[in-house]
């Protein structure tokens, strides 16, 4: 029987996998983490994609990024399949998180458990503020942001979050990228400049909430046409 069902073998160049079905695979892995924790060991396309909440298909297509093409009937394994996919999202790897600033948003994140098993240390927690600095949250103290540079050299820290008031973003971005981090994931409210060499992610609730506002408004629009034409008779 063929196995095309399974994904290319670890160490394959997986190629370009667009953002959407790179989001997805995240959740494949999730859904997969629960079949694994009930000792489940092997799922087919539509249970895995009913896990996941998304159609065969479109489950189909995200895995072939990873060289797998889903021949019905065979299966996934799924600790194999749990593997390929952290390999292609880069989890294989240890990453290492230093958070910059240690309010509100640093704080639940770095206080967060669930990066752990999601391949996510965090390693430090920085803040410029003397009253914040030497604060224990779980089971880090805030670092002076004076240290920066000794303090992502002694941790080994290879990704950073800054969650820092827009005005100083940029300095700390730069001198982050100049530490040696190339990936950075910024909650801050302001367009930040790095090179080519630097991933750099944004997190925008307020446009996130946006969007979700235009979706409402468009469904609820629908929804009032759908009942006046049923009025109407139309
Ligand atoms: N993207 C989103 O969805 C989202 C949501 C909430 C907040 N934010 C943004 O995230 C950032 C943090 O939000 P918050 O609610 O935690 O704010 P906060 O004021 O509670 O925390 C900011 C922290 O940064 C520290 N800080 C200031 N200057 C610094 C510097 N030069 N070096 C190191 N630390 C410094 C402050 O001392 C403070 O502890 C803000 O820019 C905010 O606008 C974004």
């Amino acid at each position: 029987m063929s196995t095309s069902e399974e994904p290319a073998p670890a160490g394959v160049v997986h190629r370009h996998i667009p953002p959407a079905s790179l989001a997805r695979l995240t959740i494949y892995l999730r859904a997969l983490g629960a079949l694994l924790a009930d000792g489940v060991e092997r799922v087919s396309s539509d249970e895995l994609a009913e896990a996941a909440g998304v159609n065969s298909p479109k489950l189909r297509k995200d895995l072939s990024y990873l060289g797998s093409y889903g021949t019905r009937g065979v299966g996934y394994e799924v600790s194999y399949l749990s593997d390929q996919i952290s390999a292609a999202l880069g989890l294989t790897r240890n990453w290492r998180v230093a958070i910059v600033g240690a309010g509100h948003l640093g704080k639940a994140l770095a206080g967060y458990p669930g990066f752990g098993s999601r391949g996510f240390e965090v390693v430090a927690l920085l803040d410029a503020d003397q009253m914040v600095i030497g604060q224990e949250v779980g089971w880090l103290r805030v670092s002076p942001v004076k240290d920066l540079e000794g303090v992502v050299q002694r941790t080994r820290a290879n990704m950073a979050v800054l969650s820092v008031p827009a005005d100083v973003a940029q300095e700390l971005c730069d001198r982050l990228i100049e530490s040696g981090i190339t990936s950075i994931l910024s909650f801050a409210p302001v367009v930040l400049q790095v090179p080519d060499h630097v991933q750099l992610r944004k997190v925008d609730m307020a446009t996130e909430l946006q969007i979700l506002a235009y979706h409402a408004q468009r469904a609820q629009a629908s929804e009032i046409a759908a009942k006046a034409r049923a009025r109407l008779g139309t």
